[in-house]
């Protein structure tokens, strides 16, 4: 387990980490398409059509193992049923103080609150909400081309290719939905900046548990 916190270094930005311990991040990206940006709405939606749990569950399985945490694990959820606009809240696992509880009211109380600190942001705006958290009125399109400039893009989709055959350098980045679909414009997009599509297989999964996946086959690397 990293001791970043201890000596001080977690003001440094994912680029600046790869070179004090030389361990690559690995970002998960969740497009939330049907989660709503109002915090209360958010907590009310669990069970519901917006399925807000889906957001819970991507986290957990993200940033926490068995008694512990991953380090080097970056999360963005990217809340797109909005009034105004998008909400991207970034959390980093090494840079978390609190991490609290890893139970879906734990969970989705961090993202309420982070909802929460960002009434009244204008367009493209960034507020930190508490130590390895941000939240940020960035769209989807715009926050993944601010990662392709430093991240290995993939995202998933049942037709892309295995992604036991696939080559992971530097820092992996994957995008991910809610329980609907990419747009196809979206996909047309990501092919212009040369994303991969890689496919865990043929069984339609929940985000969360592709992450699961993913965790696995670059714990083998
Ligand atoms: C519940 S699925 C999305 C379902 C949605 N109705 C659709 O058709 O894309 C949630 C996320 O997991 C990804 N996913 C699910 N199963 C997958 C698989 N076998 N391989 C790769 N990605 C998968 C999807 O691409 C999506 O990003």
């Amino acid at each position: 387990m990293r001791i970043v916190p201890e000596i001080g270094l977690d003001h440094l930005s994912d680029f600046d980490m790869q070179f004090v311990d030389n361990h690559p991040m690995r970002t998960f990206v969740l497009r939330a398409r049907a989660a709503p940006t109002d915090s209360a709405r958010l907590l009310a939606s669990v069970g519901t059509d917006a399925h807000a749990e889906i957001l819970a569950h991507t986290l957990m399985n993200a940033i926490f193992v068995a008694q512990s945490h991953r380090p080097d694990v970056v999360v963005y959820l990217v809340l797109e049923s909005t009034q105004d606009f998008s909400r991207t809240i970034r959390f980093d696992a090494n840079a978390m103080h609190d991490i609290g509880g890893f139970n879906e009211q734990a969970l989705l109380g961090k993202i309420a609150k982070a909802l929460d600190a960002s009434r009244g942001m204008s367009k493209e705006e960034t507020r930190p909400v508490e130590p390895g958290v941000i939240v940020r009125t960035v769209s989807f399109e715009r926050l993944v081309q601010e990662l392709a400039e430093d991240h290995q893009l993939f995202v998933m989709d049942r037709k892309g290719a295995p992604i036991r055959g696939q080559a992971f350098d530097g820092n992996p980045c994957f995008l991910l939905t809610d329980h609907i679909p990419m747009p196809k414009k979206t996909f047309h997009s990501l092919d212009r900046l040369g994303v991969t599509r890689i496919t865990l297989g043929r069984t339609m999964l929940f985000a969360s548990q592709c992450v699961v996946l993913i965790h696995y086959e670059l714990d083998q690397r």
